[in-house]
């Protein structure tokens, strides 16, 4: 099974939680909550994925990059943007290569 599938499969668990609240539920605990806990939350899970990954141990990453990737999922929901708007994106920059932006070499070379 590919990233994608599980991807898709979570979002789609997302919407149906803001579709169809549920008892014990904790998407449906952040959509109650709103917009600012939501962005809390992401900024909280970017935060403790950047330490996570600092210290260097990697099923922490993996765990805080999925708690992170989770919460962007409700946040996609809750702004009524479909997943498929990001890996439409996704697509569209993967057709093109050579992305390094001449600044950038200028910068590591200073
Ligand atoms: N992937 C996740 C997922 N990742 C993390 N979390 C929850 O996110 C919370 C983050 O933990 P924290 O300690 O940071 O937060 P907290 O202290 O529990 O609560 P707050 O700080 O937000 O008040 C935990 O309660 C985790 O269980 C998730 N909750 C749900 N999902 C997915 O959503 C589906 C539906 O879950 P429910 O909505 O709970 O039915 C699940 O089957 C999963 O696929």
């Amino acid at each position: 099974m590919c990233e994608k599938d599980v991807l898709e499969r979570l979002y789609e668990v997302v919407l149906e939680r803001k579709r169809n609240p549920q008892e014990g539920s904790y998407t449906c605990y952040l959509f109650d909550k709103g917009l600012d806990k939501i962005l809390k939350k992401v900024g909280e899970e970017s935060a403790e994925t950047i330490i996570a990954a600092k210290n260097g141990v990697a099923p922490e990453t993996v765990g805080e990059i999925s708690d992170l990737i989770y919460h962007l999922m409700v946040l996609l929901a809750a702004q009524e943007i479909p997943l498929s708007a990001v890996m439409e994106e996704l697509d569209r920059r993967s057709q093109k290569i050579g992305n390094l932006k001449q600044f950038h070499t200028v910068d590591r070379e200073t």
